[in-house]
């Protein structure tokens, strides 16, 4: 086997992510508390744990909207751990928010080239044509298929209905053909019937793109993973595919409650 070839098969087998020991802090306030994970490639992880426990701060310091105060966040191969967000996109990292952060006034087709090109509404009409040209109008359409949108574009995203909005943040995380997609609570305050739709979004995702997600409605997100991790303070409390993670007494304990005995 050729040295060329050994190197390749060593880089398709690293783990897509490697947390070692992040800490992030607010002054005295240790959020992410060292945190180790290894994510491996196209898997479906869940992040979960009572409010406050850190899940938000970790996606952020895995996007680098907040990068770690300490420790490091190896992402394909790279060593991202002081990088700005948009370096971590160009890279593939790509993620949605608890609150919606759609342009409201616009269509969805713009909303999708603002994001495509990295762009904010002022600067899009300063810059170039608004209009897609072939390549990226196709990535638009398929990633507009994927969240089940497609005949939505000239759609204004304040008519849409909320279920739909959450389904157009996915489509924007997704246009930038991302490898792995942080979606933070994708279902947060959706109705039931809306909720099924982003979960078969998320369950349809092309298999290849890695996916972490923070999700508190615990039947949705156990149904959706190969693997959760639960925190509590900052730090990781278990780790287990879903199947175990209900009968686990330290998350019944922090997360859902503790069982009560008849
Ligand atoms: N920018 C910040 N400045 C100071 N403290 C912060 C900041 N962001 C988060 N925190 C604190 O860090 C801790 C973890 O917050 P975080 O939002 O990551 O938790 P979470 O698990 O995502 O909670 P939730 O489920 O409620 O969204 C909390 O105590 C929070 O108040």
């Amino acid at each position: 086997m050729s040295p060329r070839l050994v190197h390749w098969e060593l880089f398709v087998s690293e783990p897509i992510l490697t947390l070692t020991d992040v800490v992030v802090a607010f002054d005295a306030l240790r959020a992410v508390d060292g945190v180790s994970l290894i994510v491996p490639r196209g898997q479906r992880r869940a992040i979960i744990g009572p409010n406050g426990a850190g899940k938000t701060t970790l996606f952020n310091a895995i996007a680098g909207a907040h990068p770690p105060t300490s420790g490091k966040i190896r992402f394909n191969g790279h060593d991202v751990s002081r990088l700005p967000s948009h370096r971590r996109a160009q890279l593939g990292i790509s993620r949605t928010f608890q609150i919606t952060n759609l342009f409201p006034t616009l269509s969805v087709q713009d909303n999708m080239m603002l994001a495509l090109r990295g762009l904010k509404p002022k600067k899009f009409s300063l810059f170039g044509s608004p209009d897609a040209d072939e390549g990226e109008a196709a990535r638009i359409v398929d990633a507009l298929k994927a969240a089940r949108i497609a005949e939505r574009a000239d759609t204004i995203v304040k008519e849409m209905s909320y279920g739909e909005q959450r389904q157009l943040e996915i489509a924007i995380a997704l246009v930038t053909t991302p490898t792995m997609l942080l979606l933070d609570e994708p279902a947060a305050g959706l109705s039931p019937s809306e909720r099924s739709m982003i979960a078969e979004v998320i369950r349809s995702l092309d298999p290849a793109i890695t996916v972490i997600l923070i999700e508190h409605d615990m039947d949705l997100a156990l149904g959706l993973v190969d693997y959760v991790t639960c925190m509590f303070e900052g730090r990781v409390l278990v780790e287990e595919p879903p199947e175990g993670i209900r009968r686990n007494a330290k998350v019944q304990e922090v997360y859902l409650g503790k069982p009560r005995h008849a």
